[in-house]
């Protein structure tokens, strides 16, 4: 039996997710983004709630390497922007090729996702449905309904994330209130290919 173990071993631990508030217990690190930080992500920003919280993202530390899997809640607000529905700002993982897991616990959305050529794909999130997102797909989630939208996002701990190509090119689709509800309709900025 080999006994050569790494110097850094981790020693194991448990969490508990609330799945209806997205609170982690212990020690959470929460993120919070207000409209604010997502100033000209929306079209038309002209009814933006300003420093309001728009989402909360509740993570659990581990070393963010190769061998480590991150992992989160993230609890997005219900409203609008300009008929937008609220979103987070959506990334590509700066390591391009690595893929992650979204678990919805509570509320319902979308989940947009875009590859740098334009293709676009989109899930729906409510509770108990697993989306996975391979390497290469961007990824914004959008609350499309009443409530928070509460999801838990595992992602390979050296994904790193690249918000600056969506913050300069727009996302290839946005999700809009039409008359009987949410529509995915082309982004009228989007300026990749
Ligand atoms: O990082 P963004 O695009 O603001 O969106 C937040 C969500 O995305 C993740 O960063 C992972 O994709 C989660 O931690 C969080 O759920
Ligand atoms: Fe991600």
């Amino acid at each position: 039996m080999t006994t050569d173990l790494p110097a850094d071993v981790m020693v194991p631990f448990a969490v508990h997710v609330d799945f209806q508030s997205g609170a982690l217990t212990p020690d959470p690190v929460i993120l919070r983004r207000s409209h604010a930080d997502l100033a000209g992500y929306f079209v038309n920003e002209s009814d933006a709630p300003g420093e309001d919280e728009m989402y909360a993202v509740h993570e659990i530390r581990v070393p963010a390497t190769n061998n480590n899997l991150l992992s989160s809640t993230t609890v997005l607000q219900p409203g609008t922007v300009g008929g937008e529905y609220f979103m987070t700002k959506g990334h590509f993982h700066a390591t391009r090729d690595r893929a992650e897991i979204y678990l919805t616990l509570s509320g319902q959305g979308l989940l947009v996702m875009a590859l740098e050529d334009g293709t676009t794909q989109t899930k729906e999130m409510r509770p108990g449905i697993v989306n996975y997102v391979p390497g290469h797909w961007a990824h914004r989630s959008v609350n499309t309904g009443d409530v928070p939208l509460v999801f838990y996002a595992v992602y390979i701990g050296d994904a790193g994330y690249d918000y600056a190509t969506i913050a300069d090119q727009g996302f290839p689709v946005i999700v809009v209130e039409g008359e009987d509800g949410p529509e995915v309709v082309p982004n009228p900025r989007y300026t990749g290919r």
